[in-house]
């Protein structure tokens, strides 16, 4: 029995799903019952990579969502709408969907997943983060024994990509982002992936999925790659770090007679020591590091972009619910008549999780100064850092900038908020020109 796919969007992730469709050998036998019904795009006399009859394409993507004999929607369109309303439409014509559009659950969730409730559906989005690396499915099933205490992810391929090469070759920022847009990585506006945006939505949703709870966008501080420079990498590689993006949330422990559970969740780029396995993961490549109790840490590993390992991700929710109609046909049904999902892969979270404020942050911190060339400039930074209860680690003078000496200091362990209250005082210093970088140290 073929189920039908109505697929909408057959840009990078829709072209390299085509392919996996089309060339089911040595593949699940069930890859050979799809059958790729309708396809929907925004310009129909486009030059394709793969070869479609031409009944099948379409500019009417309502028209694939509202079909009776659609079994399956693959929404790979990419931004928020007609995505969200594309998802929803499809949702309530008792369609099952498959997404790869993190920016959409990020922002929608909540929307999409209780329409989906009502009409007994599913809605998966494995390709949503770390593209063909699998680790939706595993936070829902896999692990779901755990008590989850952190997510910690290079989730950004194209931020990697940029940082990598920066770090090996010293390249232009713009010429390399280039590269990244060039082979399918970077959001249809890469500002999405530069400045954080796309690695937020990310773990919102792992964070929701591993913390049990739904998560405000707007709870997520995010800080993107820009303020990164070729000195800093420089800095770093000395001081025996690697600079990446990286996305984190973490259970806060709990203060005595406290017993509000809070999470921190943040994204920045981040000074990583060499040997922390986080360290080694470059280019394109994606790694979520997961603790949990009692499973202690796993690490997640593989492509995060690109068509062919994104499409390995969608074709893989497809069969999981293709496998699921499969079996379940007869269906069993709650009293209204809606079907029972299988509550390991659907969602029914119902409350939010309460996010620690970033001041209450414990982590160390690189800084990089331009000073005036004074006698005494490191004592004074020295001093108010240690108003605050800033202990520092190391500061290091190595030269000069132009007639500007640059000074770089680490911290140990120290209160976020001290930290910003000690720059804030710094900043006013006539000694002081500017702070060109601060970033935290994992
Ligand atoms: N690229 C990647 O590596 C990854 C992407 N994703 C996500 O997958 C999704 C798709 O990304 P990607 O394939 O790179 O995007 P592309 O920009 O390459 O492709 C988008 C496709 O959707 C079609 N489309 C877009 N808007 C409309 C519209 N309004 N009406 C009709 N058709 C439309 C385009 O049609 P046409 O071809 O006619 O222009 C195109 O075929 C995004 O949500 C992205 O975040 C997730 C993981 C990795
Ligand atoms: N633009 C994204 C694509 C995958 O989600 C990235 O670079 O990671
Ligand atoms: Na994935």
């Amino acid at each position: 029995m073929a189920f039908k796919i109505g697929l909408l969007g057959l840009g990078t992730v829709g072209t390299g799903t085509v392919q996996i469709l089309a060339d089911p050998a040595q593949r699940h036998p069930l890859v050979q019952e799809l059958e790729l019904y309708r396809v929907g795009v925004r310009t129909l006399d486009k030059p394709r990579s793969v070869e479609l009859p031409a009944t099948c394409l379409t500019t009417d993507l309502a028209s694939i969502v509202t079909d009776p004999s659609v079994d399956i929607v693959v929404e790979v369109l990419g931004g928020l709408e007609p995505a969200r309303t594309l998802i929803l439409q499809a949702i309530a014509h008792g369609k099952h969907v498959v997404t790869a559009n993190k920016a959409v659950i990020a922002r929608y969730g909540e929307e999409i997943f209780t329409a989906a409730a009502q009409s007994g559906v599913y809605v998966l989005l494995e390709a949503a983060v770390g593209g063909g690396i699998p680790v939706i499915e595993p936070l829902k099933q896999s692990l779901c024994g755990n008590r989850i205490q952190a997510i910690i992810g290079i989730v950004n391929g194209t931020t990697n990509y940029i940082l990598t090469r920066m770090q090996r070759e010293g390249g232009d920022f713009s010429e390399i982002l280039a590269d990244a847009q060039q082979l399918g990585y970077a959001e249809a506006d890469p500002s999405a992936d530069v400045d954080g945006l796309d690695a937020a939505d990310k773990i919102a949703i792992l964070a929701s999925l591993g913390f049990g709870g739904r998560i405000k966008l707007s709870d997520v501080y995010c800080e993107g790659i820009r303020q990164v420079s070729a000195a800093d990498i420089t800095y770093a590689e000395k001081f025996g770090f690697v600079i990446k993006l990286l996305a984190i949330a973490r259970r806060e422990p709990l203060p005595l007679g406290i017993d509000l559970e809070q999470l921190q969740i943040r994204v920045h780029p981040t000074l990583i020591p060499h040997p922390h396995p986080l360290a080694n993961v470059n280019d394109v490549y994606n790694a979520i590091l997961i603790e949990g109790d009692p499973v202690g840490q796993v690490m997640f590993y593989g492509r995060g972009a690109g068509a062919g390992p994104t499409a390995s991700a969608v074709v893989a929710d497809v069969l999981n619910i293709a496998a699921l109609l499969q079996v379940g046909r007869s269906g069993l049904t709650h009293t209204d008549g809606t079907p029972l999902l299988d509550p390991l892969l659907a969602c029914s979270h119902q409350h939010y999780c309460a996010i620690a404020p970033m001041a209450e942050l414990v982590t160390r911190f690189y800084a990089r100064f331009l000073t005036q060339d004074y006698p005494g400039v490191i004592g004074k930074l020295g001093t108010c850092f240690g108003n605050h209860d800033v202990s520092l680690e190391s500061v290091v003078q190595t030269g000069l900038q132009g007639n500007l000496a640059e000074i770089v200091v680490v911290t140990h362990d120290v209160r976020e908020g001290n930290f910003q209250q000690a720059l804030a005082e710094i900043r006013n210093f006539d000694s002081i020109h500017t702070i060109p970088s601060v970033l935290r140290v994992l």
